[in-house]
């Protein structure tokens, strides 16, 4: 240490292993031995930088307070000595393994904003000039991708039953979600790291977002601080928050402390459908390959035996522990309304009503959970049938597979006060906010020219009304009722053993 208090590279160098790992980011130290096992992004990342400065890397995924935000204050050793870089400090800080093909976008080639004419095509294009490992990560779902596929074609098994003949010169789409106004009951579902999506990452689709009139709900594990999204939206301008709740519960209890200070955050949605990370394929095969090129020399490969498993240390610090029995918990943390995120199942969604949440939110994490969960339409019309008195109680939200104005307006139809698109919105980062904004507005077209088409003036005035809807191929892969269950069954005939 210098006489400044500030630290010079050499002595940076000696802490160069997993057991001992400082690195620089933006010119300051930091110890990340302890908090390398729980990065998101996979500790072999901040283990390939120890001993040396790794702002670009970092600042490529990260927004620079994050890390500031991040970690405690002994792990924040203090400020590099300038004085002391030299030559051999520099190159060090390049990147010195060979590009990874996994990671090189042709972005600049992407198709003019003004040709993608729907929701896929936001999806293609980022397929075709977004990095391999950025998309990977987007479009990844579980094991053999069933609840992906199903959230996706459940939608088409609902048909309308339009009204014809009605005067649709004049429709209103406008309505509120969380008290909050919107131009569309659409609110963009709460993603991780946007900037591997492009460099504006979060920003963009806050942006976006505010000027299309519709809702960003902010991930937890955003590349940017709670902070730093909320400046991305005029100061009034409502935002959601989403909210793993961290082993280390103080942290968690921080975030909602800061929260506080926001009246235009109007919820925080809870996640409650990843207790852990499961298999996404698509995505740890990109992560064991990489792995294998940023290992540091004499690390030994610790692949688990259950496939590779890297992928699955991402949602260390999520608490697998929470359980009803810490709503009362959240609620002394928060003013805010919770909505919890991730019900599957009519039984989950009066559990919470009957706790005093203001919404839920029925998903499958867009088929990233528990593969072989039902298609999310599916169980909203389980929640029509075998719990209806929740939707006049609470706000019913829906995510998974939604694509298009219409699918809006059929979960309007079951009752539903909005709706959460995921992936879409993701890979329309990679147009910036103008991106983010136009394919609100495509969503937006789709549905005024469905309500038109279905006899509908009011968007308002059709919740819940299921004259419009013919719902009965679906109805075939519902649960049956309540009243008749093999774990009724089964429950009765113990009883009588
Ligand atoms: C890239 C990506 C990251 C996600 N990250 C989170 C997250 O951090 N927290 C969360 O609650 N859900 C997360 N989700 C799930 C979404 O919020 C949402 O449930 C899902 O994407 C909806 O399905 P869709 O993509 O078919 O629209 C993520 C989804 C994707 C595609």
């Amino acid at each position: 240490m210098t006489s400044t208090g500030a630290i010079p590279v050499s002595v940076v160098k000696q802490h160069s292993t997993p057991s001992d790992c400082w690195l620089v980011v933006n010119g300051k130290v930091y110890d990340l031995t302890t908090f390398a096992p729980n990065h998101p992004g996979g500790a072999h990342i901040i283990h390939k930088w120890a001993g040396r400065d790794a702002s670009k890397t970092y600042n490529d995924f990260h927004a620079a307070d994050l890390i500031e935000n991040e970690l405690s204050l002994q792990e924040k050793k203090g400020a590099l000595d300038e004085s002391t870089i030299d030559k051999a400090w520099l190159s060090a800080s390049e990147d010195d393994a060979p590009k990874s093909p996994q990671t090189v976008s042709n972005m600049d080639q992407k198709p003019p904003l003004s040709t993608l004419i729907n929701l896929h095509d936001f999806e293609q294009a980022f397929s075709r000039h977004g990095s391999q490992k950025a998309w990977a990560y987007i479009w990844a779902a579980s094991n053999d991708l069933t609840s992906l596929h199903l959230n996706k074609t459940w939608w088409h098994k609902i048909l309308f039953r339009p009204r014809i003949m009605r005067d649709v010169s004049h429709i209103s789409t406008r309505t509120t979600l969380l008290g909050a106004p919107v131009t569309i009951p659409v609110f963009i579902a709460p993603m991780g790291i946007a900037k591997t999506a492009g460099p504006e990452g979060e920003l963009a689709l806050g942006a976006g977002a505010a000027a299309a009139g519709i809702i960003h709900c902010m991930a937890s594990t955003a590349s940017f601080s709670p902070e730093e999204m909320l400046a991305s939206v005029p100061p009034t301008y409502p935002y959601f928050f989403q909210l793993y709740v961290d082993r280390t519960r103080s942290k968690t209890e921080d975030v909602l402390r800061r929260l506080e200070a926001y009246p235009n955050v109007k919820g925080i949605f809870v996640t409650v459908d990843l207790p852990v990370v499961s298999k996404r394929e698509a995505d740890e095969r990109l992560v064991v390959s990489e792995r294998i090129q940023t290992s540091l020399e004499g690390e030994t490969l610790k692949a688990d035996k259950k496939g590779s498993g890297l992928a699955r240390t991402t949602g260390n610090f999520i608490d697998w522990r929470l359980d009803w029995r810490d709503i009362p918990w959240l609620r002394r943390h928060t003013t805010k309304p919770l909505i919890i995120k991730g019900i599957q199942s009519a039984a989950d969604a009066k559990k919470a009503l009957e706790l005093g949440c203001a919404g839920i939110v029925v998903s499958n994490h867009g088929g990233r959970a528990l593969d072989g969960s039902p298609g999310t339409v599916g169980i909203l019309l389980e929640l029509r049938r075998d719990c209806p008195e929740i939707f006049s109680r609470m706000e019913v939200f829906i995510d998974g597979g939604v694509r298009r104005g219409s699918d809006i307006l059929k979960a309007v139809c079951l009752g539903a006060r909005g709706v959460g698109v995921g992936r879409p919105f993701q890979c329309s980062v990679m147009y910036g906010r103008e991106g983010v904004e136009h394919a609100a507005l495509l969503l937006q077209d789709e549905l005024e020219t469905a309500m038109r088409l279905c006899g509908v003036t009011d968007l308002e005035k059709v919740r819940g009304d299921m004259r419009y809807l013919n719902t009965v191929e679906l109805e075939r892969y519902l649960p049956p009722k309540p009243s008749w269950t093999w774990a009724g069954w089964f429950g009765a005939r113990q009883s009588k053993l």
